[in-house]
């Protein structure tokens, strides 16, 4: 089994009268040192499948086996806790904490994570997305790239395994998001991360390592880069 392993995926809300299903039975295994990116229209289930994997909302059916453990047997607080410590999540929009620098952005989040403040570790990070110049800047100081990258510091920050990106580049123009696109691939090379990744823009696929095409709650293809 690989590392992080999604098996007979099936979610379904009950709208009205209706039960809709959503997710129709998904398998999808991830590998560490690599992207997946989950593609398709609108509505075709991408977020609703991320936010399972990550343990954000709650399955109807299957399983979701990460380190031998199973993450749809897990309490909510045991839940709370490997998302803390061993996910990072990183969003459309940056979501920083408006009066916090960018380096205290990253030690709240050693914070949140229960791992020691130390700010040789902010440093590091900081370096590797490429903003040492810019740790004490305000976000209202901040482009939208160095934004997505201060968002992607505070997401790599407390040594996650795996890392979430819901549409990481669709508030940034085409140099940007492929700025982010690049870091965040070179990024899940060097730090061994296992990274599943929803986007709508085809031009980032070039950065990933597998494609995964989603259709009315089905994968209707995998391609490798
Ligand atoms: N909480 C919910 N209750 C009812 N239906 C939901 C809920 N969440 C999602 N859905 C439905 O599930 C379907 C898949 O939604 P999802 O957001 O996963 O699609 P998506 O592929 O990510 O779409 P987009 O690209 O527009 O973000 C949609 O039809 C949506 O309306």
């Amino acid at each position: 089994m690989s590392f992080f392993t999604i098996q007979q995926l099936e979610k379904s809300f009950t709208v009205g009268e209706t039960n809709e299903m959503i997710l129709k039975g998904i398998d999808l295994p991830l590998h560490k040192g690599e992207i997946t990116a989950l593609v398709g229209a609108s509505g075709s289930g991408k977020s609703t499948l991320l936010t399972i994997a990550a343990g954000l909302q709650s399955a109807s059916n299957g399983h979701i086996y990460f380190n031998e453990q199973d993450l749809t047997s897990l309490s909510q607080e045991q839940l709370r806790q490997m998302r803390a410590e061993q996910f990072g999540f990183v969003f459309q929009f940056a979501h920083l904490v408006p009066f916090l620098t960018a380096e205290e952005q990253l030690l709240l989040m050693l914070d949140v994570a229960n791992k020691k403040k130390n700010k040789k570790d902010v440093a590091r990070v900081l370096e590797l997305v490429g903003m040492t110049h810019r740790k004490t800047a305000y976000p209202s100081s901040l482009s939208g790239g160095e934004k997505q990258r201060i968002a992607i510091a505070r997401a790599i920050i407390h040594e996650p395994k795996i890392l979430f990106a819901d549409e990481p580049t669709a508030s940034l123009d085409s140099k940007r998001s492929s700025e982010v696109m690049m870091l965040l691939q070179s990024l899940t090379k060097t730090l061994n991360l296992t990274t599943l990744l929803v986007t709508h823009d085809e031009e980032m696929l070039r950065y990933v390592d597998k494609t995964v095409h989603m259709r009315d709650g089905k994968i209707l293809d995998e391609q490798l880069s």
